[in-house]
């Protein structure tokens, strides 16, 4: 792209301009990742967008940058990374997540800096509440605020009562049908200028579609385009940030097979669950699992009915996974310091010290 964005455009503020002062004296230039590929990413700058190096502080699509000019004719490099005010970090990855907001590879945090999180689930073949409330718990987690957005609407058999499950699946979170093929619903999708959203979802749920959707004009390559070419089924393969028509702001990413929580996601679930915690105030015992305990009265709705059972048994589910990664965090730190230690030790007895 020739032309250059308008930091504001992008998404800048004053906080991000008190974050860059540090950075801004030895002419460095502000940006906003777009893509990250390896040992390069694309940076969208005042200047246009850039494909700039980078090194061992690697950064993550929808990151603030500081860009160092090199002399005519060398690439550009990333110099720093701005602090993060929001990051989707999944889990299940290896380790880094403990640190939430600066996990420690590109792999971890999926998008930084993120105002709302669309989950894109579709209406068809079926809607996967267990899946959508996953996706809850990561996108609470984050720091931005979820939406959830019913795909395919069009395809839906029995709309008003899908919407009534999904929301009943989403407490605290707007839920909204939308059909990008029948351009219907669209409009409280649309961003403001300088908003981000990131749009998480399963393979096939229309992501690609919908972002086409909100831009105006094709920006992703979607499954049918490709099926048409010849060149069979299309999936998105990397994150990436789009700028749309009417502002704002949109991080398409891959269908992800399974997103683990991480091992930090207790608040997440909290707010996932709200309805579940609500209840449990109620419990007669102040530490109730909700299992079997008498006086329990999140048992108690689920028999009356005000509490789908289905919602209990997913509650069940995401607790013990997060509990299971939190242990074992535990386990992998443990087995670190054992190895380094052992590296010590031997280091030691080599050099006959007896103190490291
Ligand atoms: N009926 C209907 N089909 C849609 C709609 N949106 C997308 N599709 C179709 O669903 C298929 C998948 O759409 P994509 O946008 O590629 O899905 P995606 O979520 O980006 O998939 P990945 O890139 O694999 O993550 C395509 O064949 C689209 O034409 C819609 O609103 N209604
Ligand atoms: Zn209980």
């Amino acid at each position: 792209m020739a032309s250059g964005f308008t930091l504001p455009g992008l998404g800048w503020d004053g906080g991000r301009a008190a974050d860059f002062t540090a950075h801004s004296d030895s002419g460095r230039l502000a940006g906003r990742v777009a893509r990250v590929d390896k040992s390069a990413c694309t940076v969208l700058t005042e200047q246009g967008e850039l494909r700039v190096e980078y090194g061992d502080e690697v950064p993550c699509v929808g990151d603030w940058v500081a860009v160092r000019l090199g002399a005519p004719g060398t690439d550009p490099r990333l110099d720093a990374v701005l602090p993060r005010r929001t990051a989707i970090v999944r889990g299940g990855v290896g380790r880094g997540s403990r640190s939430g907001l600066s996990g420690d590879s590109s792999g971890h945090v999926l998008a930084a800096n993120v105002d709302v999180v669309y989950i894109a689930e579709p209406a068809a073949p079926e809607c996967d509440l267990g899946r959508i409330e996953r996706l809850l718990a990561l996108a609470w987690e984050s720091g931005a605020q979820p939406v959830v957005l019913i795909t395919k609407a069009d395809l839906a058999t029995a709309l008003p009562e899908l919407l009534d499950a999904v929301t009943a699946a989403a407490p605290g979170a707007d839920v909204h049908p939308v059909s990008s093929l029948e351009g219907t619903g669209l409009e409280p999708v649309r961003l403001p200028a300088g908003r981000t959203a990131v749009l998480l979802g399963p393979s096939g749920a229309g992501k690609s579609t919908l972002v086409n959707a909100l831009a105006g004009a094709p920006v992703m390559d979607t499954q049918q385009v490709r099926a048409a070419d010849g060149r069979g089924r299309h999936t998105t393969t990397h994150r990436e940030l789009h700028v749309l028509d009417g502002g704002g702001l949109v991080i398409d990413t891959p269908g992800l097979r399974r997103i683990g929580l991480t091992d930090d996601a207790a608040e997440g679930l909290a707010q996932t669950f709200a309805d579940i915690e609500e209840l449990a105030a109620d419990c007669r015992f102040a530490d109730c699992a909700h299992d079997a305990e008498p006086g329990c009265a999140v048992l108690a709705a689920v028999e009356s009915g005000d509490l789908p059972e289905r919602r209990l048994v997913s509650w069940h589910k995401l607790r013990r996974e997060a509990a299971w990664m939190a242990g074992r965090g535990d386990a992998r730190l443990r087995a670190e310091q054992t190895r380094k230690w052992k590296v010590i030790h031997k280091e030691m007895r080599r050099t006959g010290r007896n103190r490291p």
